[in-house]
């Protein structure tokens, strides 16, 4: 590798013409570059903000001025803190370092479901564990270090890492220096200055990058990379003492196509090394104080090269369930790399196993033995693991097809109809059960390259970057290392604590129930739910139930906010569905109990509540991915339960394979690929292709099948033509158009309260479909395959739902008047559970849509006065602070009243002050209050001319 020039070197010889002046000019710009900004920076009458060699930004938004910075000697103890931040991402801590000081530890990460943060304050903890004065100071070593948390998107990289500080340098001596009396270790034997140490923990978003708001980093270490007036290598200048050395833990989730898993911290590291920066734990000490007579040395100099090399730069599963203990041997490698760089071996080891036991928060040191064994046992897996590949790579079939004649569905089944789809996923994608042969292959690779390593004995920054180029292999060999031959329980204690606090009662390992609000509202006779206006169910004897919480999708609007697991294919442990439909039952029944005391509960219904006559198979997950799904059913019809099942799409083989139910429906999120991977952020690749495949095969299915369109404004509610070019290919018997439902912020999702419509708005959005849908269908096509005639059925205003029919199938002439045309598309469920049970009994038995249908009663049809509500009920109408407004500007602010009339602009500018003055009492956030009724609450400045709002 080229060693970087240093500042101010020779450029006379090029000045001889014109040319070479200018060409020499751009080359010592360049390779001044760092030391111009520094003075710059540093001078006040240059300014801040000066930026007058081009567009350099020059700026430090987020940092504090130097002069705050603590005094700091080499030898006394490290400093810790942390550095908070305000909403605005402002930080709010004056006595932050420059990451790049020297003697500096910054811990920075970023996360959207809290694993990093949590593992960030882990480190930090373990860190802040070393502290060994009453103030609060730390000493890892020989030496102190300045221990900095935050996160990475309040950090402005370019800054850091461009305009380093000269006084930085200054501020370490002159600490030195002054600090020399809190030397702990005798003072005065450590006046060494301590490179700077950078730790990140970062995960993997959508499509293998950074999650948004933090990708700042990685656009500020490429512009940085590439920017031709910054010095190669930035970061050796200055010598190896303010050499930044790198550590990062990259998590992400096997689930998701493999070659994403920790790709975003691959590359933060890869750019790090390549700017210069140093592995924290490499084959030789990275830094070291004394020689290794001294007992200097690092723990770089134990074990294995491979397993030193996985150390600075480790990926955690979270679909393995391995992620803590990764962290942990990564966390242990760091802290030790950092004490090996301060003191003798003795203390390393001392300080080392303290590290180990804060992180595992097992005081009794018990973590190393465990480690031993469960090493142990993780040789024996990958021992299995290979003599398993041996075998099947032995066996003429694919292995693929063997289980293709097994139960489970998901992409072996898969394999059955879509051209192998599964083989060719192993070796595009590395998915699921058929990646066992690329994690062999990989780690053979990774094999060959570590060798080639070890004969490079040089620790010099070529094999920094060929230690980055491993570490896919290294993250692969860590999986194979956790994957155990028994199936896992799909759902993690982790998991199952968050489920179980939004409600969720689990059933065995992979189900769960929860109450409807609905149930309750019905049972206080306030109105059923959609479902009761479109097609007569009982709400207050209806289940919510899933059979597997897991599913291929990370939607948006989902109501789990992403504590869920994930999965493309089913490989957990599968649970009995006898087993599960009791428990279901048994647990539904419970809470229906629990509900007597709740005010205005008629005791006629509440009795009647404990008979389940419906299950809507739709809580949360995929319930078509559980592989005994027909037996589940099955069980369900035995005990005349009716049977609503809503599947994502994602599975069409599992959907031809289903048994007749009373009510199929597929998800319909999206009109186009590129909106469907922005709206449930599917795993499959091929997920648009999955989406057609299960629509066209509700064409054949016979039972009453669904489209459910969930519109999300400014998402997913324009392009309606291609709603109905989906929709024609299974055409399906019914369309159910229903606006989101906003389940409180989450920082999983960007999804808001503006992204609801109103009712008015969903029934815009459904005529404008219905006439998307005749323009379809007069364009014809074969005769057997022209798009049947749909209109509008139902609607239901409370919850923002519409219900699009097919006439030929949902519609009789009205016996009093023949001009007219009566609906039918309520369920005459005893008809139903007869017809299932005779198919049951003789599989050849076919029955079709209008052989169940019922009437659907007048205050049910779309545009009767009652907007979908049932006159046996009471209609409890919101009193309304503010008078209902049909429009908003962007920020919630109306602009029309109710009956869609301009409001005067004096009118605005008062409600815009009101709404003001409400975001100061509130700030950004939302509060979601939850009443006892399962009702909530949602208090939000820009909504609050939006009455309440009511979610399920
Ligand atoms: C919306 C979303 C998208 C994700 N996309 C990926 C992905 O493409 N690849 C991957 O390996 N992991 C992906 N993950 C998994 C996360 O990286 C993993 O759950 C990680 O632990 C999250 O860390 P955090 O809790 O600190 O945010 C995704 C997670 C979510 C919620
Ligand atoms: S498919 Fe359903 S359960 Fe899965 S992420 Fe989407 S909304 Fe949530």
């Amino acid at each position: 590798m080229t060693p970087a020039p240093k500042p101010n070197s020779a450029i006379l010889p090029l000045a001889l013409s014109t040319g070479a002046v200018l060409l020499a000019s751009a080359w010592v710009y360049r390779h001044t570059f760092l030391l111009h900004h520094r003075r710059r920076r540093d001078d006040p009458k240059e300014g801040d903000g000066g930026n007058e060699d081009g567009d350099v930004p020059t700026t430090r938004a987020r940092r504090a001025g130097s002069s705050l910075m603590n005094p700091r000697g080499e030898s006394s103890p490290i400093h810790t803190e942390i550095i908070t931040n305000d909403n605005d991402g402002n930080n709010n801590n004056n006595d932050n370092r420059r990451l790049l000081s020297p003697g500096t530890i910054t811990i920075a990460y970023a996360s959207t479901t809290g694993t990093c943060a949590s593992f960030a304050r882990r480190l930090y903890d373990a860190l802040r564990d070393r502290r060994q004065s009453h103030h609060d100071d730390i000493v890892l070593g020989g030496g102190r270090y300045h221990v900095q948390l935050l996160q990475v998107s309040h950090v402005d990289w370019w800054d850091e890492v461009v305009n380093m500080d000269e006084n930085d340098n200054e501020n370490d001596n002159s600490n030195n220096n002054s600090n020399n009396n809190n030397n702990r270790d005798g003072g005065g034997t450590n006046q060494v200055k301590h490179p700077p140490i950078l730790l990140f923990l970062l995960p993997t978003w959508t499509g293998g990058k950074l999650p948004p708001e933090s990708q700042n980093l990685m656009e500020s270490l490429e512009e940085i990379e590439n920017d031709w007036r910054v010095a190669p290598e930035p970061l050796r200048m200055g010598g190896e003492e303010r050499r930044v050395r790198v550590g990062v833990f990259g998590m992400g989730s096997s689930a998701y196509d493999i070659d994403t898993v920790g790709k975003p911290a691959k590359q933060v590291f890869s750019h790090w090394i390549k700017l210069g920066a140093r592995p924290l734990v490499t084959s030789k000490p990275s830094y070291r104080m004394g020689s290794r007579g001294d007992g200097g040395g690092s723990v770089g100099d134990n074990g294995s090269k491979a397993e030193r090399k996985s150390k600075s730069f480790m990926i955690g599963d979270s679909e393995a369930g391995d992620a803590d203990a990764v962290f942990d041997q990564w966390a242990r490698g760091v802290v030790e790399s950092v004490v090996g760089m301060e003191g003798g071996s003795r203390r390393k080891k001392k300080n080392g196993e303290g590290v180990v036991k804060t992180l595992r928060g097992n005081k009794n040191g018990g973590g190393r033995k465990k480690n031993g064994e469960e090493q142990k046992k993780k040789d024996t897996n990958r021992m299995q693991q290979q003599e398993l590949q041996v075998k099947k790579d032995d066996s003429a079939e694919c292995a693929c097809k063997q289980e293709a004649n097994s139960e489970s569905t998901g992409c072996c089944d898969e394999s059955k109809d879509e051209s192998n789809a599964c083989c060719k996923e192993s070796n595009e994608e590395s998915n699921g059960c058929c990646s066992t042969n690329n994690v062999v292959n990989e780690n053979e690779s990774a094999t060959d390259s570590l060798s080639e390593e070890e004969e490079d004995d040089d620790d010099d920054d070529a094999s920094d970057i060929v230690d980055v180029e491993d570490m896919g292999s290294i993250m692969n060999d860590q999986a194979l290392d956790s994957k155990s031959l028994e199936p896992k329980e799909m759902v993690t204690k982790k998991q199952a604590r968050a489920l179980k606090k939004e409600g969720y009662k689990l059933i065995g390992t992979h189900s769960a129930v929860k109450l409807c609000r609905w149930t309750k509202h019905q049972l206080r006779g306030r109105g059923g739910c959609y479902k009761h206006t479109h097609y007569g169910i009982t709400s207050y004897q209806c289940m919510e139930a899933t059979p597997s919480l897991a599913c291929a999708n990370k939607c948006v609007f989902c109501w789990r906010h992403h504590k869920n697991p994930v999965g493309r294919e089913w490989r957990w442990k599968t649970d009995d569905p006898k087993m599960i439909v009791q428990e279901a039952i048994n647990t539904h029944v419970g809470m229906i109990k629990e509900t007597k005391g709740i005010p205005g509960i008629q005791l006629d219904r509440w009795e009647e509540a404990h008979r389940v006559r419906h299950c809507a198979l739709s809580l949360v997950g995929e319930p078509i991915m559980y592989p005994r799904i027909n037996e589940l059913l099955q069980e369900l019809h035995e005990r005349k339960i009716s049977t609503f099942l809503v599947t994502n799409g994602q599975h069409p083989q599992a959907i031809e394979n289903l048994v007749p139910i009373t009510q199929l429906y597929v998800s319909v999120d999206a009109s186009t690929p590129e909106s469907l991977e922005e709206i449930d952020r599917p795993l499959f690749r091929d997920a648009w292709d999955r989406l057609k495949a299960s629509l066209s095969c509700l064409k054949n299915k016979g039972q009453r099948t669904v489209a459910r369109l969930t519109v999300v404004k400014g998402w997913n509610s324009d392009e309606i033509g291609g709603y109905a070019r989906l929709i024609a290919l299974g055409h399906c018997s019914l369309v159910e158009v229903k606006g989101v439902t906003f389940c409180g912020k989450s920082d999983a999702s960007n999804l808001n309260m503006t992204n609801t419509p109103w009712h008015h708005e969903v029934v815009e959005f459904s005529k404008r479909l219905l006439h998307e849908l005749k323009v379809v269908r007069e364009q014809g096509g074969d005769k057997d395959d022209i798009l049947p005639e749909y209109d509008l059925a139902c609607e239901h205003k409370h919850s923002c739902s519409v219900l699009l029919a097919r006439v030929d199938q949902f519609s009789v002439p009205d016996p009093n008047d023949p001009t007219k045309r009566k609906w039918r598309t309520w369920i005459d469920y005893d008809k139903f559970q007869e017809l299932a049970a005779r198919h049951a009994a003789d599989p050849s038995f076919k029955f079709g849509v209008e052989d169940y249908v019922a009437d659907t009663p007048e205050w049910a049809v779309f545009g009767a006065n009652e907007e979908g509500f049932d006159p046996t009920d009471n209609r409890h109408r919101r009193k309304k602070k503010h008078p209902m407004y049909a429009r908003f500007d962007e920020d919630g602010v109306p602009t029309h009243d109710t009956y869609d009339e301009p409001l005067p602009t004096e009118e605005i500018i008062k409600l815009k002050g009101m709404m003001e003055k409400k975001k100061m009492e509130l700030g950004d956030e939302s509060t979601i209050t939850e009443f006892k009724s399962g009702e909530k609450r949602i208090e939000d400045a820009s909504l609050m001319f939006r009455g309440l709002v009511v979610i399920r």
